[in-house]
């Protein structure tokens, strides 16, 4: 390590998300094995002072580009030495509101040393004859002084790394560690990454009893985030949340845990209703959804209802243009989008629901009289999106309109736009497909924009994968009972890709596993053990290549990252066939991946800035190593994005995915790897959407154990708390023997069968006390102990 002084001049580069900066510093005295006056200092920063002078600690590293610099470890800031200094310092903007006049008392009545003593008895501040707000100033200034580097070495001690060291001082900057100190379980919901386990170091730390409140709501709010976060549950069934905190404490006292969780009620953090327990924010967030739909719902009662004559007649023309004829059910698709507020249409792949809002447009247009001038303008009549761009991109395709991502439609993470400033949702009708993909988060913004629609249909596929986020909206609509929904089944699509279909609504049945290993035109079963998997996929790769598949065509799934089949080591595997690295290609290499040009890419965040999202596929441009800011240009549907260094967190190599990130895309050769690895994971809706990826040729290679279970496994439904509140907010009768017998349709459906639920009577309301009655019993094992629930 080597140590120099130097005089900050400015700030080349620093980034809002992170502390990485790049400081240009002029050299006071000496830098070892440097020669000239300054040199550029990289590191992580906090709040620093330009003008100001520091002592840097680290080392001389060479930049390809830029040559010698200074990679910084460590820096402090170096107290000024004369009074002149000493006053500007003070009167700086790092302490608004002290002028020089305030300044020159501070040093008068402290003396030169009057930083030092500050820092060392901030109490000093009460005898200074300043203002309350000048005091303020100075303490939070004074706190903040070199506290950066001080802070992530104290954290590091408690195993806590400099990321989330960075995000505990990006919120509380100077005052980390006071802040950790008072509680350093208080932090748990505030921070990603800073979970019980690295609180609950500082709390030993600390001497922090194991039954202290503090620890206690520590681990409430990490198990109620965990069923967020990692389950998709928007609450946690009470005896759960208990017996959970019970052992992450490794205490015995449940009347402490039971306290805890009624203070916290009390406090506006938890709701506890009937055994449900759910963070008070995720519980808002559905209620705030089911009163949003109820007023749009109210909102569009006045709305002109065309005659079922009107209707028919509309239909009959989309008919013509569309040469097709639409059966029973999708008619009455149609009727239920443009006669209701809120409509909803679910199916499988083939089932026409493209077809349909094709033909919802075309009827709105002809019995709204919309001109086609109209269709394109700033202030369009039909407003079309999706979650992802590929979707949205098709939807526009097919319709001839533009689609958007809900995103941009809503202006979300643009710009300066925040969630309390979006886009307002004007339009004859509002369409949304791919909804089995949007989360609760997501989805309250867009009911909240939604200002003057007279229709919004939900399109999507209900036994999909749910949303990757929060909640399960898409099916808990449904379940809501609260809208029309037509559930499609017949399967339209005629040719070579039908078995695939037939295939997918066996495996959504759950029946005919047989049907899994049989040998079609499109799709096969090729049995290896985990081991072989990579091998044999790089010789289906090799085989469909020489066969003229287009490369891009080719998109192999798994369910993992990790293990001998999983994707990281299988886009090892194919990046060598099909991007295969020669001497002379430029390689960028960023968390253990190495990309070339001409890589296949997959976006693993929504970046609305960037207009790219989840899951979203691309093609790398170009490379330049020398600039991170501008490192890689790929080509993501036809338009060029730039990515910086740290942009490249986001994105890996996407020869192969998981099924997670491939919801809401196509792909014509699809080659699935599933082995009893996968485990934990093996779930119906896994397969069904993995295999309902293909759009022609579907290759399963693996374990066959694996493939049956997933079949046989329908798993649990993420746990929510939606339908319920949509049932009580839009008084809906829900018929007891309703889920009997979809449950005996399910068994008992043919693939031609119809079926659409009737909109609801309005006529009952389903009280919370129904909706939780009876459940009330979480208290095995703790007698005597009493836990109050509310009921709304
Ligand atoms: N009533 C119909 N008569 C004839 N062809 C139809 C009818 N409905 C749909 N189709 C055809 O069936 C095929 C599948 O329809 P569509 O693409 O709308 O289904 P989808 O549910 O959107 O499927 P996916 O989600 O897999 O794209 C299309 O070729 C479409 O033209």
């Amino acid at each position: 390590m080597t140590e120099f002084t130097g005089k900050i001049n400015r700030i080349v580069f620093e980034n809002d998300q992170d502390l990485y900066k790049i400081l240009d510093v002029s050299i006071i005295g000496q830098l070892e094995n440097y020669d000239r006056d300054d040199i550029k200092v990289t590191g992580n920063f906090g709040d620093v002072q330009i003008g100001a002078t520091y002592s840097f600690t680290g080392k001389l590293t060479v930049h390809n580009k830029f040559g010698l610099q200074f990679h910084c470890e460590n820096y402090k800031l170096a107290l000024p030495h004369e009074k002149g200094s000493l006053i500007n310092y003070l009167s700086s903007n790092k302490f608004p509101g002290i002028g020089k006049k305030a300044a020159d008392t501070i040093v008068s009545d402290l003396g030169m040393d009057a930083l030092n003593v500050l820092k060392e008895k901030p109490g000093k501040i009460a005898t200074l004859s300043l203002t309350k707000k000048q005091k303020d100033s100075l303490l939070s200034g004074i706190n903040s002084m070199d506290s950066y580097s001080e802070t992530v070495l104290q954290l590091a001690q408690f195993g806590l790394n400099k990321k989330v060291a960075g995000r505990l001082y990006q919120l509380y900057h100077g005052e980390t560690l006071t802040k950790l100190e008072e509680d350093p379980y208080a932090s748990i919901a505030e921070v990603t990454g800073y979970a019980f386990k690295s609180a609950d170091r500082i709390g030993q730390k600390l001497g922090i009893a194991a039954a202290d409140p503090k620890r206690v709501n520590g681990a409430i709010f990490q198990i109620l985030l965990d069923e967020v976060g990692k389950e998709g549950n928007t609450y946690v069934k009470l005896e759960k949340l208990l017996t959970d905190a019970k052992k992450l404490l490794q205490i015995n006292q449940f009347n402490v845990i039971v306290d805890c969780v009624n203070n916290l009620q009390h406090q506006g953090k938890v709701v506890v209703l009937g055994n449900h327990a759910a963070l008070q924010e995720i519980f808002e967030t559905e209620t705030d959804i089911a009163n949003t739909m109820k007023n749009l719902v109210e909102k569009s009662q006045a709305t002109a209802k065309y005659s079922d004559k009107e209707l028919n007649q509309a239909i009959t023309k989309a008919e013509t243009k569309l040469k097709i004829k639409y059966d029973a059910t999708q008619k009455a698709a149609i009727k239920n989008a443009l006669t209701h507020p809120i409509s909803i249409l679910t199916g499988g792949p083939g089932t026409g629901k493209t077809t349909i809002i094709n033909g919802i447009l075309l009827a709105l247009r002809d019995l709204a009289e919309i001109p086609s001038s109209a269709l394109y303008s700033s202030d369009p009549p039909f407003l079309l999106a999706a979650p992802t761009g590929r979707a949205a991109k098709r939807m526009e395709e097919i319709t001839g309109i533009t689609a958007k991502t809900i995103h941009r439609l809503l202006g979300l993470g643009i710009g300066e736009n925040d969630a309390t400033d979006l886009n307002e949702l004007n339009g004859e009708i509002l369409i949304i497909d791919e909804m089995s993909m949007v989360d609760m988060f997501l989805f309250k913004q867009l009911v909240a924009s939604i200002n003057e629609t007279k229709h919004i249909v939900f399109v999507g596929d209900k036994d999909q994968l749910p949303s990757v986020g929060a909640g399960n909206v898409f099916s808990d609509l449904i379940k809501s009972q609260a809208f029309p929904t037509t559930v499609l089944k017949q399967i339209h699509r005629q040719g070579d890709d039908s078995s695939i279909i037939t295939l997918a609504h066996d495996i959504n049945l759950g029946q005919n596993s047989a049907a899994l290993f049989k040998k079609t035109k499109n799709y096969s079963f090729i049995y290896c053990p985990p081991h072989e998997v990579s091998h044999v996929v790089s010789q289906i790769v090799e085989r469909a290549l020489a066969k003229g598949f287009n490369p891009d065509d080719i998109q192999v799934l798994g369910a993992m990252y990790q293990g001998d089949g999983g994707v990281t080591n299988l886009n090892n595997v194919i990046q060598a066939i099909i991007n295969p690295a020669k001497p002379t290609s430029k390689i960028l290499e960023i968390h253990d991946e190495k990309f070339r040009i001409g890589d296949r890419i997959l976006q693993l965040q929504n970046n609305p800035e960037k207009d790219i999202y989840n899951g979203q596929i691309g093609k790398i441009l170009a490379i330049d190593n020398d600039n991170a800011q501008k490192c890689m240009v790929a080509d993501f549907d036809g338009r060029e994005i730039t990515f910086s260094k740290k942009d490249l967190f986001d994105v890996t190599r996407a020869y192969a995915i998981t099924i997670h990130k491939a919801q809401g895309s196509e792909f014509p050769l699809v080659i699935l790897s599933l082995t009893m690895q996968n485990y934990v994971m093996l779930k119906r809706n896994l397969l069904y959407t993995a295999v309902t990826r293909a759009e022609k040729n579907l290759v399963l290679i693996g374990d066959p154990r694996a493939y049956e279970m997933a079949l046989n496994n329908s798993g649990n439904d993420r746990q929510t708390g939606l339908t319920a509140k949509l049932q009580t907010a839009l008084n809906v009768k829900v018929d007891p023997s309703a889920k009997e017998k979809s449950d005996k349709n399910r068994d008992e459906q043919d693939l031609a069968e119809t079926d659409t639920l009737a909109p609801p009577k309005q006529d009952y309301i389903l009280t919370p006390e129904l909706i939780y009655s009876g459940q009330i019993d979480p208290m095995i094992g703790m007698q005597n102990i009493k836990l109050e629930t509310k009921t709304r």
